[in-house]
């Protein structure tokens, strides 16, 4: 509910429609957005050449999916942060720096993740 508002929750549809925005705002404001948008669209690409598995499709667009939710609720942490803490603050630097280091987690991890599927299905292993 927006503060100080005496209206109802926004319907399932306007929700959804605030969310669409959220995400065009990140993939407008944020480069890092757009460079995991392409990766996972060439993790999808190959997946499809390499006529995936079932199993081995949900695991890849689950790790797109993990990176791609951090990177957006990192883009909201940001934001937050520099809302509350608009000055230099080492507190408003601890939180942004653990933000964008669960980023980079996700993201290695599921680097290695894609690597081990991706050669599978090569038959390498
Ligand atoms: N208010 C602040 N006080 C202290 N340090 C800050 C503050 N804001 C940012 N920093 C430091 O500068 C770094 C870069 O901050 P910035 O807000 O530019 O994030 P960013 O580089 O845009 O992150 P991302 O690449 O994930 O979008 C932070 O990770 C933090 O170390």
């Amino acid at each position: 509910m927006i503060p100080g508002s005496d209206r109802d929750h926004p319907t399932f549809i306007r929700s959804f429609r605030f969310a669409l925005e959220g995400i065009g705002i990140a993939i407008k404001t944020e480069r890092n957005i757009k460079v995991m948008l392409g990766i996972g669209a060439v993790a999808l690409i190959v997946s499809a050449w390499l006529a995936l598995d079932p199993i081995s499709w949900c695991i890849i667009l689950m790790c797109c999916a993990l990176v791609i939710h951090a990177e957006l609720v990192n883009t909201a942490l940001e934001a937050v942060v520099d809302l509350a803490s608009p000055e230099i603050h080492p507190l408003a630097k601890r939180a942004k720096d653990i933000a964008a280091a669960s980023v980079y987690v996700l993201s290695v991890m599921s680097a290695l993740v894609g690597l081990l599927v991706f050669s599978h299905a090569l038959g390498l292993w």
